[in-house]
């Protein structure tokens, strides 16, 4: 018997190019083929923190959905808690990678691309913005850092070594199984949801998509 296709696959297929974009980015491509400008990476490294740290009340808030939303015999808020709690230890790193490479955090100004990205976030939080759509954002976010850092660790890329602990914090195995949970948890939500529910979880995810790409060209020095 033939597995079923979900939602999730679905709409990947249907904007696979978006998609690619996102995953598949020229910056993304400089930490692969080793060619990384690393004024490019530390601007990178700088903004990420704020867009971090603007990602920790948002998926507070998916978790809160998750609690009064789900009929939770699923376990979706101990999921969510444990990206509560790797954000807390995403925030030490961050911290720490920067006084590695002289990046001077309290001194960074968000860029407008992050700027629009974090109010994104913000609007999201929204408690008339439903669990359905504010998760599809939660899996997305995550599983594009998952499979842009993943991309830079496969066995022919040439990632500089000072750069290989931070694809590993997104790209390692683990991260890779928190994002299957995650979209897991996504598609039974998309199952039971109403058409008008979908179609505003498919362009929050076209949403995401695109704050992605913006996030990744602000980093991205073109030569
Ligand atoms: C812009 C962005 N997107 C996603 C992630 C992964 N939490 C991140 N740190 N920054």
């Amino acid at each position: 018997m033939q597995a079923k296709i979900t939602v999730t696959e679905t709409w990947l297929r249907k904007h696979r190019h978006l998609y690619d974009g996102a995953t598949r980015h020229p910056f993304i491509g400089s930490i692969r083929d080793g060619n990384i400008d690393i004024s490019a990476f530390k601007t990178w490294l700088g903004q990420d923190y704020i867009f971090v740290r603007a990602f920790v009340p948002f998926v507070a808030s998916v978790l809160t959905k998750a609690y009064k939303g789900s009929d939770d015999g699923n376990g979706d808020v101990e999921v969510i808690l444990g990206g509560v709690a790797a954000l807390h230890d995403e925030i030490s790193w961050f911290k720490k990678e920067a006084f590695k490479w002289g990046v001077q955090l309290s001194s960074i100004a968000p860029q407008k691309a992050n700027q629009e990205y974090c109010r994104f976030l913000e609007s999201l939080i929204s408690p008339e913005v439903e669990y359905t759509v504010a998760a599809v954002a939660f899996w997305a976010i995550e599983t594009i850092y998952q499979e842009s850092f993943a991309h830079c660790l496969e066995d022919d890329s040439k990632t500089p070594p000072e750069l290989k602990e931070t694809c590993q914090r997104w790209g390692n195995e683990s991260f890779g199984e928190y994002c299957n949970s995650l979209r897991n948890i996504v598609d039974r939500q998309l199952e039971k949801a109403s058409d008008d529910v979908i179609t505003k979880a498919e362009a929050t995810l076209l949403r995401v998509l695109e704050h992605e790409v913006d996030f990744w060209n602000m980093s991205h020095r073109r030569t």
